[in-house]
């Protein structure tokens, strides 16, 4: 297994990039510990594939070192890595039995028949396959196949991490849960490096342990689910993660307060002394908010224009100003009819200042 560091990565797929823009991947900086398990989150195109192709060396970066277990590795070959990648199609040899399929990457490496079979054995028990060593991998399930792809990986005792490109997208719905479940047990059992790229954030967060999240070829945040629902450090964040994503509101800081274009609401004191100067927008999530009839301090008058259940809370759509608040309101909270008061609790209101959130 190994600590996997990018030092001051950048890629440009140009010959001759000449601004930020031309670059899939800018400056990054970050460690991937040894057997964490790590979930990139992101919207398509925002580099995604491009990190996991470096790390695993399918591509050389425009700049920068990689490095494993402190060993610098930037201009070695996959086959020199001791990576193994699992991709979106499971790429296999179709006339070639299961066993052999699995047996394929220590033959290549000359490893003794015996230890061949009873490697190839206990990997088989450990993700099901057993039933099927005899059989053609051509027949098989896409769940079936994408097994072996993961097995193919697992069976080198050698292997410093394994890498998954969207590994469930061409898998049946009902199958995805069982594949994470497993996924997951192995990671315990083996204590393997995982990196799992993903545009799921239900996937991420029941795979990870830590999840990175990308935009625009940038590495916004690396945490834990709950850090990235509590603090999201960029409105990016906020609003990509949870369901519905954070109520982001443009304003002004005047003293302690954010002035919205539906009123002033109270802002935490300390984080009200850092935000400086800039563009500012205050953050919310749905579950914070607290909807009143009644007027209160420190809360913005507002209009009720749905309620959608879901679950066992309702999701409220409120008009306010020039904005639309989502408040998640639990069974049994009563909603008022029509107009109402939305109150912003200050210790959960996160300022942002362009786009970054104040600490
Ligand atoms: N071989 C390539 N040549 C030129 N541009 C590329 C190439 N591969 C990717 N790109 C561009 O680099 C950027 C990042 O792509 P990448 O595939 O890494 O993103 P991603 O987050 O994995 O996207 P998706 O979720 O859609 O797979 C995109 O703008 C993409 O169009």
């Amino acid at each position: 297994m190994a600590k996997i560091e990018l030092e001051n990565i950048a890629h440009s797929y140009r010959a001759k990039p000449a601004s930020d823009d031309d670059f899939a991947l800018k400056k990054v900086q970050t460690v991937w510990e040894d057997g964490g398990a790590y979930a990139l989150l992101g919207s398509s195109g925002c580099g995604k594939t491009t990190m996991l192709n470096i790390i695993s060396g399918l591509l050389t970066p425009s700049q920068g070192r990689v490095l494993f277990d402190g060993k610098d590795v930037t201009k070695l070959p996959p086959e020199k890595r001791n990576i193994a990648q699992v991709f979106q199609f499971p790429v296999l040899y179709d006339t070639m039995t299961v066993f052999d399929n699995l047996a394929f990457p220590l033959r290549n490496r000359k490893v003794d028949e015996s230890e061949v079979r009873s490697r190839v054995h206990e990997i088989a028990e450990i993700l099901d396959l057993s039933p099927y060593l005899n059989k053609r991998a051509s027949g098989l399930a896409a769940d079936a196949k994408q097994k072996i792809s993961l097995g193919r990986g697992l069976v080198r005792k050698d292997v410093a991490a394994i890498l998954f490109d969207e590994p469930l997208t061409v898998i049946d719905p009902h199958l995805k849960w069982q594949l994470r479940r497993k996924l997951k047990e192995i990671h315990h059992q083996f204590g393997l490096t995982l990196i799992y790229v993903t545009h799921d954030q239900t996937e991420a967060m029941t795979f990870a342990d830590k999840i990175v999240i990308m935009y625009d070829g940038a590495l916004l945040q690396i945490g834990s689910p709950d850090e990235l629902f509590e603090d999201p450090a960029h409105t990016f964040v906020g609003y990509f993660i949870g369901s519905p994503g954070m109520n982001l509101l443009p304003c002004k800081v005047d003293g302690n307060q954010a002035v919205l274009d539906c009123g002033s609401i109270p802002l935490d004191p300390a984080v009200a002394a850092r935000a400086g100067q800039g563009e500012f927008q205050i953050g919310i999530r749905p579950l914070y908010l607290e909807l009143t009839d009644e007027p209160r301090d420190g809360a913005v008058a507002g209009r009720i224009v749905s309620v959608e259940f879901e679950g066992s809370s309702r999701i409220v759509t409120v008009e306010s100003g020039s904005s639309k608040l989502k408040v998640r309101v639990p069974e049994g909270r009563p909603i008022p009819a029509d107009s109402c008061w939305v109150v912003f609790p200050p210790r959960r209101t996160k300022l942002f200042r362009d786009q970054y959130l104040v600490k």
